[in-house]
């Protein structure tokens, strides 16, 4: 059994991981006669394989409870997966680096801070959508298309705040 406790997400701790969305931190610039700032290009959506296509998604999620009892991490080795809250939700994050095996020592446990979204990259193993409270809806930007896109890794992990 793996016990992990969550640390707060940073674009730096899940470089390994994907990417970190965040308008208080990325580069943008003015459009639309400046009314709009435009954070452009936060992230590289993959989408590979036969009919590949782009999917955007809204997901409604309930919330887990703490301490997180997760019994398998899984992976899309054919696309990324991009997580956006739509008001502020705070998420679970677990992910371990691509790779047909995981290591047990290179599982990372994040909490986000409600501003933050996570695009996984492809092959990036990762607990589903965790959010935290209250009911959350997220904008998911992610893979479409033929063959097998979710391989699952059982792995008994324990995650709490600190
Ligand atoms: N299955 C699905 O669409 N969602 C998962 O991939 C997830 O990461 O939540
Ligand atoms: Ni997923």
């Amino acid at each position: 059994m793996l016990t992990l406790k969550a640390e707060p997400l940073t674009a730096e701790a899940f470089a390994l991981f994907g990417d970190v969305l965040d308008a208080r931190t990325s580069a943008s610039f003015p459009i639309n006669a400046g009314r709009t700032q435009r954070h452009h290009d936060l992230a590289k959506v993959e989408t590979l394989g036969e009919n590949a296509h782009t999917l955007i998604n809204i997901f409604v999620s309930q919330p887990v409870t703490l301490p997180l009892e997760l019994t398998f991490l899984e992976r899309h080795p054919q696309g990324s997966q991009a997580f956006m809250p739509l008001h502020q939700e705070q998420f679970i994050v677990v992910v371990a680096p691509p790779g047909e095996h995981i290591n047990p020592d290179d599982v990372r446990a994040f909490v986000t801070d409600g501003r933050q979204g996570v695009n996984y990259r492809a092959g990036t193993w990762h607990a589903i959508q965790s959010v935290l409270e209250r009911e959350g809806e997220f904008l998911v930007v992610d893979r479409g298309g033929d063959g097998n896109n979710c391989d699952e890794f059982p792995l008994a992990i324990t995650v709490m705040l600190e």
